[in-house]
């Protein structure tokens, strides 16, 4: 690939046999410009590419956009089954307000079921998150089925997540109480025994072996970053005795962390293994299970995604899961960037962060990671406590609203759900919450032209990837100055369907990729509207079948302005919809 140069040419056989000028409430410069250097179609190509003399076999079009919209599509367009959500959604709002956040829901006791799993895939779940912190694994395995049923059965394309517990200290379970209040001056006992029944009262397990050992006479003691406060007055042997300082309720395997003389105490805490034993027969499980990521708890450095990368790669059939690094301590701030260069997405985790950080530096550190990480080309998940009210009240405070708002308007790949969905009261609830506060303040900022100028490094290290980067960026640009209703993004590997989201255009992102894993987790990508489409090298054929198969369901129609690139090809296309 090392001599492409880049050229224009017209084909020569008649893609778009029916040009009709865009939409007529474009202004008339748009419409000039849109067809100033060719009556019928525009492209860019790079050229030393050969088509492909087997053609691929007629398409099959899956599409899912997440707000429980879905296509099952033949070659044979009379066979095309659309949901009718989709239908609807595309029919009645047009492109331009489909949802481009987004969104990761934890599933727990509240959302376990097979009609609570369709409920939420329906109101736009695109990942589905495990947390090995809680159930067992049969527990895992029956939702991970469950979501997997209701992918092949009814048409989502709904991802799965698992997030590894990892190995910070934190609290047992309560002897099977869902709480347990701490009041002002009551003495517990934190200890590292293991109880059968007979626990005294008061009494909470630790996880860490190395607890009575580490603290200290006059320690602080955090619950969940404060929600609870201790002082520790007394060691005897595994048992500490501590005094409550500030009431609160303790929640079950609830995070600790101790603080001296005003700071964290994590030297030994360091010490910790971030993969554990139990972490790694976690992950063998979602490898065995085709997990589609893997979020890692407590990472400190690069090194260990690096690891855990080769393992999977080492063991997994298909290779291709992906790993999102959890940003929650002091240290993953510290080495960020080359965690994130090492991972293939990132979780702002600020549950654990704000018990790590003062609570203040948390935003700033929220604005970082999304930052660094739309520049390195990575999605991110701002997650925890977005709507924590709605765990028990069916409305969310204004200010969870302006939270959920500012993730959003920071153009955040996706924002992810964790109490409220796993053990709330309104999980449906706390989801369309967020899904009308991602689509208006989206909405907010393309009628306000917000495009911000945000520096995007190459990424790419070989030239056929700094082709691919430059083709996507002009695209993109291209899409808003023309103000096309599409892209589409003939893909393998997802890669050049990652590069169009990083530009964040006004216009949705179709990504026709061949692969159903590629596609699910394509599903954590910004506006990309994911689909599995058999395709050739052949980018004429492709576009005509895909524009019969899309226009036969109503998804798109004559007229439509779409900007096509493909990753075979190295090209971009400008045309109207037949
Ligand atoms: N599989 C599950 N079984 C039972 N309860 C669960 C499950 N998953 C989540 N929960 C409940 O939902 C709460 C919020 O879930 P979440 O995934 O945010 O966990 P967390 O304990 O805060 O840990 P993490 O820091 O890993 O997110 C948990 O504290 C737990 O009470
Ligand atoms: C999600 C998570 O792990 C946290 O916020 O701590
Ligand atoms: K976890
Ligand atoms: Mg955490």
């Amino acid at each position: 690939m090392s001599s492409q140069s880049l050229h224009f040419f017209t084909p020569s056989s008649t893609a778009c046999p029916n040009i009709t000028f865009p939409k007529p409430s474009l202004p008339a410069p748009n419409r000039r410009l849109a067809f100033a250097s060719s009556p019928r179609t525009f492209s860019i190509r790079a050229v030393s590419e050969s088509s492909d003399p087997n053609p691929a076999p007629p398409p099959v079009v899956v599409a899912d956009n997440g707000a429980g919209s879905r296509v099952v599509a033949a070659a044979d367009s009379s066979s095309i089954e659309v949901d009718k959500v989709t239908e609807a959604e595309l029919k009645e709002n047009g492109f331009r307000s489909s949802r481009r956040t987004k969104l990761v829901c934890t599933i727990g006791p509240a959302t376990c079921g097979s009609e609570q799993l369709e409920a939420l895939a329906v109101g736009g779940m695109n990942v589905a998150r495990i947390n090995m912190c809680h159930g067992t694994r049969e527990w895992h395995k029956r939702v991970i089925e469950r979501v997997r049923r209701l992918n092949e059965v009814k048409g989502y394309a709904v991802a799965i997540m698992m997030d590894t517990e990892g190995s910070e200290i934190h609290m047992g379970d309560l002897g099977g109480a869902p709480s347990a209040k701490a009041e002002d001056g009551e003495v517990w006992t934190f200890s590292v025994r293991a109880y059968d029944a007979n626990r005294p009262e008061r009494t909470i397990t630790v996880n860490y072996d190395g607890f009575a050992e580490d603290v200290k006479v006059g320690d602080e003691l955090l619950v969940d970053g404060g929600m609870v406060r201790f002082e520790v007055i007394e060691k005897i042997g595994p048992d500490v005795k501590c005094m409550c300082t500030d009431p609160g309720l303790l929640l079950p395997r609830a995070n600790l962390t101790f603080w001296r003389d005003g700071s964290l105490v994590r030297e030994r805490n360091a010490m910790l293994p971030t993969i554990s034993s139990k972490d790694w027969l976690d992950i063998d499980f979602g490898i065995a299970e085709s997990v589609d990521f893997i979020a890692v708890s407590f990472v400190k450095s690069a090194e260990v995604i690096n690891h855990l990368k080769s393992y999977i790669a080492a063991r997994s059939r298909d290779n291709d899961i992906s790993v999102i690094a959890k940003i929650e301590s002091i240290d993953s701030l510290k080495n960020l960037e080359e965690i994130i260069q090492a991972s293939d997405g990132a979780m702002v985790a600020r549950g654990d962060l704000g018990a790590q950080i003062p609570l203040e530096q948390v935003p700033a550190a929220q604005q970082r990671i999304v930052q660094v990480c739309r520049q390195l080309n990575k999605p991110v998940i701002v997650a925890s406590q977005l709507l924590e009210s709605m765990i028990e009240y069916p409305t969310p405070t204004r200010a969870e609203v302006a939270d959920v708002s500012e993730a959003v308007r920071q153009r955040s790949d996706a924002l992810m759900l964790s109490g409220e969905s796993a053990m709330g009261q309104f999980p449906d609830k706390a989801l369309t919450v967020l899904r009308s506060v991602s689509v208006r303040i989206e909405k907010w900022w393309r009628d306000g032209k917000h495009h911000e100028a945000m520096e995007l490094p190459a990424v790419g290290s070989s030239f056929s990837d700094r082709i691919s980067e430059e083709i996507c960026t002009s695209a993109a640009k291209m899409a808003n100055n023309l103000e096309v209703d599409a892209l589409f993004v003939y893909t393998k590997t997802g890669h050049m369907a990652s590069l169009l989201s990083r530009c964040r255009p006004d216009c949705p992102i179709f990504a026709f990729t061949t692969s159903t894993s590629v596609r699910r987790r394509l599903n954590l990508q910004w506006g990309l509207i994911p689909f599995r489409l058999g395709f050739s090298d052949d980018m004429e054929s492709n576009l005509n079948r895909t524009f019969s198969l899309l226009k036969a369901r109503g998804m798109i129609k004559s007229g439509d302005l779409v900007i096509a690139v493909s990753d075979m090809l190295q090209s971009i296309q400008v045309m109207n919809v037949p």
